[in-house]
């Protein structure tokens, strides 16, 4: 099944009650549609929201050590108590250092946990996929935010990360994000060979979320 993940990132229309209230709207849309959907919602929010949304929720940033004497870390280990199903893994706004993503995404497999190691290009997502993570998400930085569909303006990108992340290991699932907003951005993103679509600007600050969202999933 295509997934469909949305980061909620700091946005305030994605976070306290509108947090809770944006999960519950995208289980009820879920349900209607033929794509994986799950979210990433900040980490203050992530508990309420496992608690009371039957949703796969996802952090969107994990640190790469383990329980001990860290000041203001998030551990692999503290999210899997908190019930997440993974994490989003060196965002283009969360950078890490590629041993700190071999790590995490290691550590994530010794967890049960679904690692989604973004990229920045190609060649990164040839690296990244050599870690062998569930999943690669290819955003180009300049498109991030930017409402120009990554899967319109730079399907070659998409195109040869598709078949870079699965020359190193087929296995790999390969997502796209950056300015995708509608339902052509998606089958855009799936015709080019993507399993899925990265996104947050379009369903989070859209003016109607819902409506955004059944935008995006071709319900409208
Ligand atoms: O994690 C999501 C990506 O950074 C894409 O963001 P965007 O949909 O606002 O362009």
């Amino acid at each position: 099944m295509k997934a469909v993940i949305i980061n909620f990132k700091a946005y305030g229309e994605g976070s306290g009650e509108r947090a809770l209230a944006l999960a519950k709207a995208v289980k009820e849309i879920s349900e209607k549609v033929d794509f994986y959907m799950a979210i990433a919602p900040n980490f203050l929010d992530i508990p309420e929201i496992v608690k009371s949304v039957d949703i796969d929720v996802f952090a969107q940033h994990a640190d790469a050590v383990s329980y001990g004497s860290h000041t203001g870390r998030i551990t692999p280990e503290m999210l899997k108590e908190k019930g997440v199903k993974g994490s989003l893994i060196n965002h283009s706004e969360r950078r890490l250092r590629l041993a700190d993503i071999d790590y995490l995404v290691s550590k994530f497999k010794e967890l049960g946990l679904t690692s989604v190691v973004c990229t920045n290009n190609v060649s990164t997502t040839r690296a990244a996929a050599a870690l062998s993570p569930d999943y690669v998400a290819i955003e180009p930085p300049e498109l991030i935010g930017s409402g120009i569909p990554v899967s319109k303006a730079e399907p070659e990108v998409v195109e040869n990360s598709v078949k870079a992340a699965k020359g190193i290991n087929p296995e790999v699932k390969v997502l796209c994000g950056a300015g995708i907003a509608t339902y052509e951005d998606v089958v855009a993103a799936i015709d080019l060979g993507a399993d899925g679509v990265l996104l947050a600007s379009g369903v989070v600050k859209a003016s109607d979320q819902k409506r955004a969202l059944e935008e995006l999933v071709g319900l409208r």
